[in-house]
C-alpha cells in the first residue's frame, strides 16, 4: 500500500454561532487506511464528515486531499476527486429501483446510459445487491438500503469512503454482513472512515480509532488502547468499557 496521504485535516474547525462543533482537529490518513470515529452524541462526528466532504465550509483550518487544499471546493467537486459518503438520513430515492439509484452516480462519471447501467450493475454485485437490482429502493430492507447507500458512493468511483453510522438499527447478523462488506472494500484499496456507535464494530475492525468529545479529539490509537483510556471511558462511556 502506498504511504501517500489520502486525506488530512489541519486545525479543522466549525463554529455554529457560539458553539464550536469541531475545534482545531488534526489528523492524517494514508491511502488504504481504515479509521473509526467514535464519540458521544453531539461530539461533532457528522460535522467533521460535512467539513471533509464540503457540505459545510470550515470556520478555520483546511482539508487536504492528496496534497491539495480542497477546503474551498463544493461537495460535487470533492465527489469528483474521489470523496464518497453515506448520510445518517438515507438519500436513496425510494421510488426508483436499486439499479437506477446507482446509475445516477455512474451516469455522472460515464455520461452514457448503457455504460452507466453496466457499471451500476457491477457495483450492485460488489455490495451484494445484484439480485435486488430491479426492486424499488423503498421496499428494500434497512440492511439492503445501507448497502445501496454505499453503492451510490462507489458509483462515483470514490477512493475515500466516509460511512456515517451505516450499522445503526441493524441486527447482529446484518452488522456482521456489513462489517464484511466494509472489510472487503478496504481490502480492495479504499481509504475508509467510519462513524460508529457500536463498540463491537470498532473492535472488529481492529484499526485506528479516534475519539471525539465536544468537537475535540480526546484519543487516537488502537481500539484496545483507546477504549481503555480513562478519559474516553469517562467522556464517552460514562462507565467501564465492555
Ligand atoms: N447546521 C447546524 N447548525 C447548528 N448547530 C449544528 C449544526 N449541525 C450540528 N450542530 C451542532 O453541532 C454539534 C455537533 O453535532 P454533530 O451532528 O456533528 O454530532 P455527532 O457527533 O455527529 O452526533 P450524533 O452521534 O448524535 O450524530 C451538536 O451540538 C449539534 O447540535
Amino acid at each position: 500500500m502506498s504511504d501517500a496521504t489520502a486525506l488530512a485535516a489541519e486545525n479543522l474547525t466549525k463554529r455554529f454561532g457560539g458553539l464550536t462543533a469541531v475545534g482545531g482537529l488534526n489528523f492524517s490518513l494514508r491511502r488504504g487506511d481504515l479509521l473509526s470515529i467514535i464519540g458521544p452524541n453531539g461530539a461533532g462526528k457528522t460535522t467533521l464528515f460535512n467539513l471533509l466532504t464540503g457540505q459545510h465550509p470550515p470556520s478555520d483550518g483546511r482539508v487536504i486531499h492528496e496534497g491539495r487544499d480542497i477546503s474551498a471546493l463544493a461537495p460535487e467537486q470533492r465527489a469528483r476527486l474521489g470523496l464518497g459518503r453515506t448520510f445518517q438520513i438515507s438519500k436513496t430515492l425510494t421510488s426508483m429501483t436499486a439499479l437506477e439509484n446507482v446509475m445516477i452516480g455512474a451516469f455522472l462519471h460515464r455520461g452514457k446510459l448503457a455504460a452507466a447501467a453496466e457499471h451500476a450493475m457491477h457495483i450492485l454485485d460488489r455490495v451484494g445487491l445484484a439480485r435486488r437490482a430491479s426492486v424499488r429502493a423503498g421496499t428494500l430492507t434497512l440492511s439492503e438500503r445501507r448497502r445501496l447507500e454505499i453503492a451510490r458512493a462507489l458509483a462515483l468511483d470514490c477512493s475515500v469512503l466516509l460511512l456515517d453510522e451505516v450499522m445503526a438499527g441493524l441486527n447482529q447478523r446484518e452488522v456482521d454482513d456489513v462489517i464484511g462488506l466494509v472489510r472487503q472494500l478496504h481490502a480492495e484499496g479504499l481509504t475508509v472512515l467510519v462513524i460508529e456507535h457500536n463498540l463491537k464494530v470498532v473492535r472488529a475492525f481492529e484499526n485506528r480509532v479516534i475519539v471525539m468529545d465536544f468537537g475535540r479529539m480526546i484519543a487516537d490509537g488502537t481500539p484496545d488502547k483507546v477504549l481503555s483510556d480513562p478519559q474516553v471511558v469517562e467522556a464517552y462511556l460514562g462507565k467501564k468499557a465492555e
